[in-house]
């Protein structure tokens, strides 16, 4: 383990996950190591290199980012820690001298691509597109060799490389958010804040019908809601997919615990990723007939029945 607390990021310098890390308070001036992938970055907190590893985990227009949904899925050992919200808008940057209609190919970060498609095809409808491992990356590349005439980036690039600006604002959505997700090596759950999210991983046992119906009833007739439902494959068999679910509530909530461990009874695959406080600092609300006390009442009346208390 090194030394001092360090946190890894999708690098270099000037990255929206560098800006997601940048809210962290506890991380500010501790060692920052930029890297080149999720997996790098998971694989500091499992090695030790890094407490905590900042990663992308879905976008308001893409949804989830299958690499880091994966990679939560099959990397044991690793707790989300917080979640925080970058807004994500983009410019289109080339060498200096470069005018629009020279560019014949981009170079982009897969997310940010399809984030810009729109742009790109209308306005260079014949381009190619090379990827690039971060959006900081591919404006590097420009200054590294020719092969792409321009390159997709944070609107903040100009600070880092000698790049000009040849478009701004050109993302499909003015208003779209990327979430990250801070991870640690499996630590205890903080406490509840009363503005928690729950991420889980879940398989269902067969291939039956009614079988996901099954998974969402656990939470539906526990009051508990869910903000994010998403399947990935997988990957040993055809049609075989894992559900990656968010749930409004913290696991100290009694009718999250509840509804956990219903579907603990019949998933043979259940993967905890955390409790952490909410980005949008949303107060879960809950009615009466699903708040800590009803559970813990009706397990009293139970106890009582079965001690003759009453
Ligand atoms: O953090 C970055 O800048 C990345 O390259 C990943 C990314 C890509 C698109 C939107 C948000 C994050």
């Amino acid at each position: 383990m090194s030394a001092a607390p360090a946190y890894s990021y999708l690098g270099p310098a000037g990255t929206f996950t560098e800006a997601a890390l940048k809210q962290v308070p506890e991380a500010a001036g501790k060692v920052w190591h930029p890297v080149n992938n999720v997996g790098e970055a998971l694989d500091d907190v499992v090695t030790g290199r890094s407490v905590a590893a900042m990663i992308a985990i879905e976008n308001s227009v893409e949804g989830g980012v299958s690499a880091t949904q994966d990679a939560l899925a099959n990397i044991p050992g690793l707790r989300i820690i917080g979640e925080f919200l970058v807004t994500v808008n983009f410019v289109l940057v080339a060498r200096p001298g470069t005018t629009l209609a020279d560019v014949k190919v981009v170079n982009a970060h897969p997310v940010a691509y399809a984030q810009t498609h729109l742009w790109l095809d209308a306005q260079l409808p014949t381009h190619g597109h090379i990827p690039a491992a971060s959006n900081v990356a591919a404006a590097a590349s420009l200054l590294l060799d020719k092969t792409a005439d321009a390159a997709i980036a944070p609107p903040g690039i100009t600070d880092h490389h000698d790049l000009v600006v040849l478009a701004s604002d050109i993302g499909d959505n003015p208003n779209a958010q990327t979430r990250f997700v801070l991870v640690s090596r499996t630590v205890a759950v903080p406490e509840k804040t009363g503005s928690d999210k729950t991420s889980i991983i879940a398989e269902l046992p067969d291939d039956r019908a009614g079988g996901l119906l099954d998974m969402l009833e656990q939470f539906a007739t526990r009051g508990v809601n869910m903000s994010l439902l998403e399947s990935r494959p997988i990957g040993d068999a055809m049609g075989r997919y894992r559900f990656v679910i968010d749930l409004d509530g913290h696991i100290l909530d009694e009718r999250v615990a509840d509804a956990l461990l219903g579907l603990k009874r019949f998933s043979p695959n259940v993967i905890f990723l955390g409790s952490y406080p909410r980005a949008d600092k949303l107060e879960i609300e809950v009615t009466q007939r699903y708040g800590d006390e009803v559970f813990i009442e009706a397990r009293d009346w139970l106890r009582g029945l079965i001690s003759g208390e009453h």
